[in-house]
């Protein structure tokens, strides 16, 4: 069957069981075109949902009953076989991030131990030996993975059909922009509930199962002019965790942070979690960070005395606050130095790449370049030594290549945001100087 005729018949489908972007049931052959349409957007995730005419913040804009998401009670109650084997062995964990490294290694180990602890299973219930194996295990994870929505009577989470073609974008830092909701698009969507409407926007995404209505809701987070792209928050994320679970960045994500080594002293002198000290997406510290600093910078004999004007967010002298803030600036510093590229370097990788992705030059090109050893080595580890000219599948070289720029860019931002908190440290101090002086 034909791309496109297969597609049909999914949104046919999706129709037929109730999935619907529009509070009137009909029975129209699709189940989007009034509220969303299908479309591509090439910088911001590819496919995904754009809006079919004017949404206002807060309409109802997807509803998805329950019997159309894939959960494991779902998928179990059909599959007597998978039924009987999962039974006997059940478990599979989840992941925390640290940093990149211990990131990618953990999530390679995992999706291993996960695909071994899964072929005997597989075997069971009768899959076919390319079903089995581990390039297809990999994509059947990552596939679940980036389309898996929470819903509160499973742990695994469930398969939201058209619900997962929304992109993402970061919540907003604070929903407080006056667009209300105009009385038009309230009646259009009948369903909305100014309450169901208000709870939604204490949290952190724009959707939810909704017990009243049997179905997972999705609700605009903004007004969306017709064609633009609708999108959706899967949560707070930093830039390591998106990169991780969905294989993407944002160039500007509100919710990145850069962790950077703490002395244990420092650490010791505060009940805050290590996970709360880091450096924001701006270059400023955290709350926690600077709390630490600010304590970490006073002889331990005074913590106690102080530690209720620290935990308050309060600054404890000018002296402290300078030498705090030069202790983050020369870490940072520090960092920086010990990386093996620099953000220049990084930058010029980043275009260079680029170009690659566009235009594909003969390898003879590299020579000369700033990071002439980093791309040596690329390509010696993918075999692409005599060009990339002798690749034969350009859709592998193009899948390798956006990797690798994914790797370089998260890598650069992560340097920003140190470079970036250097800079404040140093305004800091010259600002706190010229106070003291002055006084
Ligand atoms: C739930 S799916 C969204 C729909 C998907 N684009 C599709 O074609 O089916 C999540 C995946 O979309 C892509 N994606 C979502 N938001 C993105 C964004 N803001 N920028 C780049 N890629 C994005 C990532 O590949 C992610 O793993």
């Amino acid at each position: 069957m034909e791309e496109q005729e297969k597609w049909e018949e999914f949104l046919r489908w999706a129709s037929e069981i109730g999935v619907s972007d529009s509070a009137s049931l009909s029975s129209s052959s699709s189940c989007l075109g009034r509220t969303l349409v299908v479309a591509h957007f090439p910088n911001q995730g590819g496919r995904g949902l754009g809006a079919a005419r004017e949404i206002a913040k807060g309409e109802l804009v997807l509803r998805v009953p329950r019997e159309a998401l894939m959960t494991t009670e779902s998928l179990l109650l059909r599959d007597e076989k998978l039924r009987s084997a999962l039974g006997r062995r059940p478990r599979l964990s989840s992941t925390q991030v640290d940093d990149a490294i211990w990131a990618s290694e953990k999530a390679i180990s995992k999706v291993r131990a996960d695909w071994k602890d899964m072929v005997l299973i597989m075997q069971e219930i009768g899959l076919k030996p390319q079903l089995r194996s581990f390039k297809a295990w990999l994509w059947a994870s990552a596939t679940i993975s980036t389309r898996t929505l929470h819903v509160p009577w499973d742990d695994a989470g469930c398969l939201c059909p058209i619900g997962d073609l929304f992109n993402y974008a970061a919540p907003e830092e604070s929903c407080t922009d006056n667009e209300d909701l105009s009385e038009a698009s309230i009646s259009s969507l009948g369903m909305l509930n100014s309450e169901r409407h208000e709870e939604n926007f204490q949290r952190l995404t724009d959707g939810g199962y909704e017990e009243a209505v049997n179905a997972y809701c999705f609700y605009a987070r903004k007004r969306y002019k017709k064609g633009e792209q609708v999108l959706l928050s899967y949560g707070t994320y930093t830039n390591l965790e998106l990169l991780e679970h969905y294989g993407f960045l944002l160039d500007s994500n509100p919710n990145d942070k850069a962790y950077i080594p703490i002395d244990s002293r420092v650490l010791s002198s505060t009940s805050f979690s290590r996970e709360s000290i880091y450096i924001q997406h701006d270059g400023r510290p955290s709350f926690a960070l600077s709390s630490a600093l600010r304590l970490g910078c006073t002889p331990q004999n005074s913590w106690k005395a102080i530690g209720h004007l620290v935990y308050a967010g309060a600054q404890l002298s000018v002296d402290n606050e300078v030498s705090a803030m030069k202790w983050l600036a020369k870490t940072c510093r520090q960092v920086l130095r010990k990386m093996p590229t620099t953000i220049e370097n990084d930058k010029s990788l980043l275009r260079f790449i680029g170009e690659m992705q566009m235009f594909m030059p003969p390898f003879c090109c590299f020579r000369g370049q700033t990071c002439e050893r980093e791309i040596n080595d690329f390509f010696q580890a993918y075999d692409m030594c005599d060009g990339i000219r002798d690749i034969s599948l350009p859709k592998k070289a193009k899948r390798i290549l956006e990797r690798w720029r994914l790797a370089v860019q998260w890598r650069f931002m992560y340097k920003k945001m140190l470079s970036d908190c250097i800079v404040y440290c140093d305004e800091l101090i010259s600002g706190l100087s010229i106070s003291n002086v002055s006084r």
